[in-house]
């Protein structure tokens, strides 16, 4: 019945997105292109933007963290009551020390138990740079291969033109869809 009402009045349901990655990364020029359809020009984030992005039956509430050095510590703020977690990577950016500086986070991230097994969607993000790293390199990269405690995906995208923004958010979509069904069981 309760389903049969929400498609009926098209009823959608809200999920909480926390949305990190290092500086740079894309992180408020992806919300945006996701909410406005166009790339705006953005400053550093000091504190979080929070917006909500509508997606087929989903409201996504996305907290975009900012992720300079000093305020990587806030993040695990944010990873209580979300729903799936987002995490942004500058594959353009080959330095070896930003590198390790995304493992190190990526890595505080999944082992926090604040949102423990929820989803993990890793955005390779800027592929249009020449010498990007591919979805493929950033899945090693983070040590991905390694996760086996939740579900996670990683999409090429380009925050910029909106290139692979949908994709990601469809996969999201689905096992927020699947967890859904488990929870029913
Ligand atoms: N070439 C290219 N540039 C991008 C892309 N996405 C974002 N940028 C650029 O990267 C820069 C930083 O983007 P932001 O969205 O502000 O980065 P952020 O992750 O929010 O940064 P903080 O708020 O400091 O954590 C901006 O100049 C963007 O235009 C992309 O897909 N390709
Ligand atoms: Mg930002």
């Amino acid at each position: 019945m309760g389903s049969l009402i929400a498609k009926l009045f098209k009823f959608k349901r809200d999920v909480n997105i926390t949305l990190v990655g290092l500086d740079a990364s894309g992180k408020t020029t992806a919300l945006y292109k996701l909410k406005l359809g166009e790339a705006t020009a953005t400053q550093p984030t000091i504190g979080f933007n929070l917006e909500t992005v509508e997606y087929k039956n989903l409201s996504f509430n996305v907290y975009d963290i900012g992720g300079q050095h000093k305020l990587r510590p806030m993040w695990h703020y944010y990873y209580s009551g979300a729903d799936a977690l987002i995490y942004m990577m500058d594959s353009s950016d080959l330095d070896d020390e930003r590198l390790e500086e995304a493992r190190a986070s990526f890595y505080d991230m999944i082992t926090s138990d604040k949102a423990a097994g929820v989803p993990v969607l890793v955005y390779a993000n800027k592929q249009d740079v020449p010498h990007a790293i591919s979805p493929e390199g950033v899945t090693r990269n983070l040590g991905l291969l390694k996760v086996h405690d939740r579900p996670w995906h990683v999409q090429g995208a380009c925050a910029r033109s909106g290139e692979g923004l949908y994709e990601g958010l469809e996969w999201l979509s689905a096992e927020l869809k699947k967890q859904k069904k488990r929870s029913r069981k």
